[in-house]
């Protein structure tokens, strides 16, 4: 199938999608685009007038000759009773799930030893846990029987996540999980792949760091091989491509859409330290040390 074929208006029609954390950030511009393209959406996330308020402006996007709709549902992916209700409501409501996309998540600043147990648990029981339950439901309540494709959202971690150790364990883990998940499950017909953005810039994702927001997002530009921000709308591009049948062969992988971050240098700064132990005594360490005298003395 050509690329030109598949990203026509009206390729989704009468599908649906549940996209977590659909209402704000880089969801809704995944919602955004799959309601251009007839696509049936759901969001869910936590903060109800915030999901009704995003559901008011996202059906703008649709157009006039479609039939696609929008429908906002309350949901803390962290609960597990929750999420089985949300895909119940999803199927009395529009019969079928054909796309969940696990976007709803996030995390704070701290140095590991800094972490208390129920900040590690929070972020680790959204990103991971809330991912797995979300898949799960949608598994057995519907693209078990009936097919359907999945799509992670996850993070740089690929260098460790120095400063959100919480959020790297959960994606690397999420990255694991969208491996398994691909070959648990393709017998049912069920791709599943994950997206790793580099730093993406929203309004919303700014604010989750009060203050410090601002900062963190300006000091992240010059890590960029692009030299700048990303933003939400060049995230949801990618996953439209791997939620369509344009990607019917791709499963198990994670696309990086980070402008080449990823390969480059990490943010975190090591102090200058003599703290690491010794190399092993002998004639390599002897010349090391010769070198180091000569290079004090140009
Ligand atoms: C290092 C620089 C790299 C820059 C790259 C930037 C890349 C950006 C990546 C993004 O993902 S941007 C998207 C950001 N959006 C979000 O994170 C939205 C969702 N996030 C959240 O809801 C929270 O961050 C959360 C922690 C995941 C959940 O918060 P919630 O309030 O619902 O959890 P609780 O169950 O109440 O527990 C909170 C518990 O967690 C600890 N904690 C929370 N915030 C902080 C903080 N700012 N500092 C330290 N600790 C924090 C704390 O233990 C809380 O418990 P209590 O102290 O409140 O009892
Ligand atoms: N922006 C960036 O640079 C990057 C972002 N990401 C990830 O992309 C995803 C989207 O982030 P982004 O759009 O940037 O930021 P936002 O803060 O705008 O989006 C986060 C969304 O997740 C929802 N959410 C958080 N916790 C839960 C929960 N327990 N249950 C249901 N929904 C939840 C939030 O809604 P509510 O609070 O109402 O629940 C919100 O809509 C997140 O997973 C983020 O970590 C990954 C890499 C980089």
């Amino acid at each position: 199938m050509s690329v030109s074929s598949v990203f026509r208006s009206g390729l989704f029609d009468h599908k649906v999608a549940v996209v977590t954390g659909g209402g704000t950030g880089i969801g809704k511009a995944i919602c955004s685009e799959l309601l251009q393209l007839g696509c049936n959406v759901v969001i869910a996330s936590r903060k109800v007038e915030r999901l009704e308020a995003a559901a008011i402006e996202l059906k703008k996007s649709i157009p006039e000759s479609s039939s696609a709709r929008v429908t906002p549902i309350p949901c803390n992916i962290r609960n597990e009773d929750e999420v089985k209700s949300l895909v119940q409501l999803v199927l009395k409501q529009y019969g079928r799930i054909d796309y969940l996309v696990n976007n709803g998540g996030g995390q704070f600043t701290s140095p590991a030893e800094h972490m208390s147990n129920k900040g590690w648990k929070a972020v680790i029981d959204t990103n991971l846990t809330g991912t797995f339950n979300c898949c799960k439901e949608v598994y057995t309540g519907w693209m078990k029987e009936n097919g359907g494709v999945i799509l992670n959202i996850i993070a740089d971690m690929w260098k460790g996540f120095p400063g959100m150790a919480h959020t790297g364990a959960a994606r690397a883990a999420v990255d694991n999980l969208t491996k398994t998940l691909a070959i648990e499950w393709a017998s049912s017909g069920v791709r599943v792949n994950a997206i790793a953005p580099g730093t993406i810039f929203s309004r919303t994702a700014m604010e989750n760091y009060k203050d410090i927001g601002p900062l963190i997002f300006q000091m992240s530009i010059p890590f960029s091989p692009a030299k700048r921000l990303g933003v939400p709308e060049e995230i949801s591009p990618a996953v439209c491509f791997l939620l369509s049948p344009a990607a019917s062969f791709i499963s198990g992988a994670t696309l990086r859409v980070d402008a080449g971050q990823s390969l480059y240098h990490a943010t975190w700064q090591i102090p200058d330290h003599s703290a690491w132990p010794e190399a092993p005594e002998g004639e390599n360490l002897n010349a090391l040390k010769d070198l180091l005298k000569s290079k004090s003395k140009l």
